[in-house]
């Protein structure tokens, strides 16, 4: 049987989404392991002023294509943008191109979606649903099409706790629920969205269950694979370790943890912290789309891309690793820290609390009472506003336990040869978990915030005049307590003798018996 790339070689595949985080690694994979892939048709809008070719050609300039870009520089040549507005009637495809896709493509990725936690119901809808909807028209008339595979999330049954690799009946007929928001204004769907959603946490997880069943509907017509990946992280292997170029999901929180702004989160330590490599998502998603089409099953398989069954981590460990996760950014600090790298995880709603107002809200309100008497704008308020809201969307995820059977991943191995098990790995057993989460902060140092690496002392003398900032701080907090609370009164005073002696007793004791031993 033909091995993956050979079976890609001189196959034309569509994309979509391929500017956006997933869809990257997935046109640098392709054109890096399948060489002989004859065209890659990608669907992009024009955006923030720059055309459709100048974003395609900026991203393959970015560092995560050095390695193809190395093997072969002429890599570009095969990378076809066309231009496409998915919220658009007909996906806004010119009728010349349309012709072009219709007739020449093999194989479709769907990858584009919002995946905004809080983006109107309607907006959603228009991009997750509809959007799909209109692609599955098209591929239908495609001539040469042999596998559609599509994207969706491991959590868009969130509201069940044991998750098989099934596509669920829909909360709401998507038809339905389409014709009915059709005539409704924006303030009539935001007020019966949290109705419709129901046990849901979000408009993104609820409209991925809807595009579930609406590529269930063409199951019969199409060979169809889903992919339901859970929370994806920085790449574990390749094209190296660590890449990542957002602050989606854990990213973002790491981020904040390592400038030292966020201090305290709530998560469950024995929930698993179900998060996925990129390059792990991507190596599946190429292999499924090999076999949806070389073995057609019978109907839509779909694939729970999840760690937790296989080679669990709980968000407990992240604790120890945040430890770990800070360790790692004391060693290697990001540059212009707020504080120094101290975050807890609980899962107690009031110590949590505690912490918000205490680590948070004081020393932000302290920041922007020194900055407004420096004649500054005051900022950071602003900032910890944002970050909140930002983790309130997010605990939903760290809070809970899901599990996933993952039959099909296995199933998948299965068939793959020695050879594209090396090349297209996704046997995650292997996956070292403090490695790969020390791999993923300095990823988000090097490639989100774009830091050099070389500029770390600097960064290290930083966080080390912020530890004299603190003791400084304290000593002055001390003082302040003793002159306001305790010189005034002689009860505290004697209370504050009384535990200083006893402490000095504890002292003298232990010194005086470890004397005795020694
Ligand atoms: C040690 C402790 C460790 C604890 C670890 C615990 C980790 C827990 C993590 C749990 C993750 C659970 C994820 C669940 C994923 C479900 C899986 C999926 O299917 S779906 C996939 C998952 N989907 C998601 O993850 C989506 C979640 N995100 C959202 O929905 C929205 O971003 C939002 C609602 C949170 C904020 O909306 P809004 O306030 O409107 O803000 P905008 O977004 O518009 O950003 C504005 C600007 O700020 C920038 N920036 C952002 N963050 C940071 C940062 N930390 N710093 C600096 N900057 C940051 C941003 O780049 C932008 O810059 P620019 O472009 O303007 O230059
Ligand atoms: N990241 C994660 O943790 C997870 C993601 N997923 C799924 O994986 C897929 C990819 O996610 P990810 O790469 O992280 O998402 P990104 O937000 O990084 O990328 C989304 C892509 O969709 C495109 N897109 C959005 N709106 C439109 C539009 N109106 N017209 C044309 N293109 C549009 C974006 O293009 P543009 O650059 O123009 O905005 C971008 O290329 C999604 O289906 C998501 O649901 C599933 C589980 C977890």
């Amino acid at each position: 049987m033909a091995s993956i790339a050979d079976y890609y070689a001189g196959k034309s595949v569509l994309i979509t989404g391929a500017t956006g985080f997933m869809g990257k690694v997935l046109v640098e994979k392709l054109l890096r392991c399948c060489p002989g892939v004859s065209a890659l048709y990608v669907l992009v809008r024009p955006k923030a002023g720059q055309s459709m070719q100048q974003r395609v050609s900026d991203m393959m300039k970015c560092k995560l294509f050095d390695r193809v870009r190395e093997e072969d520089p002429d890599f570009h040549k095969k990378v076809v943008p066309i231009s496409s507005e998915l919220t658009q009637p007909g996906l806004a495809i010119s009728p010349q191109d349309e012709s072009k896709l219709v007739a020449c493509v093999n194989i479709v990725f769907h990858c584009a979606a919002t995946i905004r936690f809080d983006e109107p119901l309607k907006h959603a809808l228009q991009l997750n649903v509809i959007a799909t909807q209109q692609l599955l028209s098209l591929a239908k008339q495609m001539h040469n099409l042999e596998a559609f595979v599509h994207i969706s999330t491991a959590y868009a049954n969130c509201n069940r706790r044991h998750i098989d690799e099934v596509i669920y009946p829909p909360p709401v007929e998507p038809k339905k629920l389409i014709d009915s928001l059709e005539w409704m204004d924006d303030g009539m769907v935001r007020d019966i969205t949290p109705r419709l959603i129901g046990e849901r946490p979000n408009t993104y997880t609820y409209t991925k269950a809807l595009a579930e069943c609406v590529v269930q509907q063409e199951s019969d017509k199409l060979n169809i694979a889903i992919i339901r990946p859970s929370i994806v992280g920085a790449s574990w292997q390749e094209p190296f370790p660590g890449w990542i170029d957002n602050f989606n999901g854990p990213s973002g929180v790491f981020i904040a943890a390592g400038k030292g702004i966020l201090r305290t989160m709530r998560a469950n330590n024995d929930a698993v912290a179900d998060l996925i490599p990129v390059d792990v998502v991507i190596n599946l998603t190429l292999a499924a789309g090999w076999y949806t089409a070389v073995h057609r099953p019978k109907t839509a398989l779909v694939y729970n891309c999840t760690t937790g069954g296989i080679n669990p981590f709980h968000w407990g460990e992240i604790g120890e690793c945040g430890y770990h996760v800070m360790s790692t950014f004391k060693r290697n600090p990001l540059e212009q820290a707020f504080r120094r790298p101290n975050a807890n995880i609980t899962s107690n709603y009031l110590i949590n609390q505690y912490w918000i107002l205490v680590s948070h809200k004081f020393p932000a309100l302290l920041y922007d009472l020194y900055l407004r008497l420096s004649g500054q704008k005051p900022h950071m308020m602003r900032i910890f506003n944002r970050l909140h809201k930002a983790i309130s969307l997010l605990e939903y995820f760290s809070s809970q336990d899901w599990e996933w059977n993952s039959d099909n991943m296995s199933m998948l191995m299965g068939h793959l040869s020695p050879e594209d098990r090396k090349t297209f790995n996704f046997d995650v057993r292997q996956l070292n978990w403090p490695e790969y989460i020390e791999n993923y902060c300095i990823g988000t140092k090097k490639y989100v915030l774009n830091e050099d690496m070389s500029d770390i002392p600097a960064a290290r003398q930083h966080l080390r005049k912020l530890r004299n900032i603190r003791y400084t701080f304290n000593t002055l907090l001390l003082v302040f307590i003793w002159r306001v609370f305790i010189a005034r009164s002689q009860m505290a005073r004697n209370i504050w003798y009384f535990v200083v002696s006893l402490c000095f007793k504890f002292l003298s004791y232990f010194r005086a018996s470890s004397t005795l031993t020694n």
